[in-house]
């Protein structure tokens, strides 16, 4: 693996840490859309070898990066994989076809260069990073009340928020938490309505007794939870987890540091989502990689108006759905860079008037 694994302790010293305050304070004022570099990169594209539209949402993508790089053209040979861990009290409950245990063995499994996210990595040669959150410290069972203190959940935020910087070219996001599609789908279910059932699948493999076991305990999770309801970021502290914490946190600071995000599946979406629901504008840098095989997800995409690029049937999570989006994204901007113009190339633009012609 390249780039580091790192721990997060909890330190009692958190002066300097954002509090939830300080990150909705944040989100009030964030950096918009840089359209001088959208219009050059628009521009140059309009010139290129093909009809206009033609290389389709690959356009699309090159508008994109250079939007939220605040650059044109764009550049990508600096991408990121963050995958944050986190342990969740509710995995306790059936809700997984896996044992807690497996949360902190595909960290070991990550480090050892022995995942699918790893092969991903080295084969488009990203930084891929592995954050543990506190693993041995579940969060509390939500469905006896609040997953985490505000305390948790604004340092996990602030955790994740120190897990880029400016200069990289692209963060591509993803979790790893047994348990933590019920814990997404409690999410779901907090921010935008609808019953247990809507939001609740699978996840790794459950049987029809484990979905049901899933829908009791997203039931459970919101009526232990009432204040869940009233606002989004008590919605994450109350069902959430750590590592979905700091994949908001994350978002945030790469609004602020001009880093586009990729986002991958259900678990890593919902936490997305909190942002989502606190201003919509604020996923603006964010696209999200592959609609999962989780149910939920399809559900997702639509109440925070997104479209996926892959429909690839995918449901592993860590990261590995939004890895796929650096080869297509460098195919995009290799077209974006070097094609060459109809003048360059000596072909005629549409509508031109063929050489010779009597008119
Ligand atoms: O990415 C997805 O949409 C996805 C769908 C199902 C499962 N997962 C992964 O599986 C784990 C959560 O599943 P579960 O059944 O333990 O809730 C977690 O580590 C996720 O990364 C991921
Ligand atoms: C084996 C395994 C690998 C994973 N990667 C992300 N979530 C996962 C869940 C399991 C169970």
């Amino acid at each position: 693996m390249s780039g580091h694994h790192d721990h997060s302790h909890h330190h009692h010293d958190d002066e300097g840490l954002p509090s939830l305050e300080e990150i909705r304070r944040v989100l009030a004022d964030l950096p918009g859309p840089d359209l001088e570099s959208a219009t050059a990169a628009m521009q140059r594209e309009q010139t290129l070898l093909k009809p206009p539209g033609a290389l389709g949402r690959l356009e699309e993508l090159v508008q994109w990066l250079a939007t939220w790089q605040g650059k044109a053209p764009p550049e990508l040979t600096h991408p990121r994989i963050v995958i944050f861990a986190g342990a969740h009290g509710v995995a306790q409950r059936g809700v997984s076809a896996y044992p807690p245990a497996v949360t902190g063995q595909m960290v070991q499994a990550f480090i050892n260069g022995h995942a699918a996210i790893n092969q991903l990595a080295e084969l488009h040669d990203a930084d891929l990073r592995v954050h543990e959150m506190d693993l041995d410290h579940p969060t509390a069972d939500f469905t006896q009340g609040p997953a985490m203190s505000e305390e948790v959940c604004a340092r996990a935020a602030a955790y994740g928020m120190m897990a880029i910087e400016p200069g990289l070219h692209l963060l591509c996001l993803g979790e790893m938490g047994i348990g933590n599609t019920t814990s997404a789908a409690a999410l779901c279910a907090a921010l935008f309505g609808g019953p247990a059932s809507d939001w609740v699948g699978p996840g790794t493999g459950v049987d029809s007794e484990g979905i049901k076991r899933k829908i009791a305990a997203v039931e459970a999770g919101l009526a232990a939870n009432p204040t869940a309801l009233t606002d989004p970021f008590e919605a994450l502290r109350c069902l959430g987890g750590q590592e979905l914490a700091a994949i908001m946190g994350a978002i945030i600071a790469c609004r602020l540091a001009r880093v586009p995000v990729v986002l991958d599946g259900f678990a890593c979406t919902a936490a997305a989502a909190v942002l989502y629901k606190a201003d919509p504008k604020a996923l603006d840098h964010c696209i999200v990689a592959h609609r999962s095989a989780e149910p939920g997800h399809a559900r997702l995409l639509t109440a925070i108006n997104k479209r996926p690029l892959f429909e690839f049937d995918m449901r592993l999570g860590e990261a590995s759905g939004a890895a796929l989006t650096i080869p297509v994204l460098r195919s995009a901007l290799a077209c974006h860079l070097n094609m060459a113009t109809f003048a360059e190339a000596g072909v005629s633009a549409k509508g031109e008037k063929p050489a010779g012609s009597v008119h």
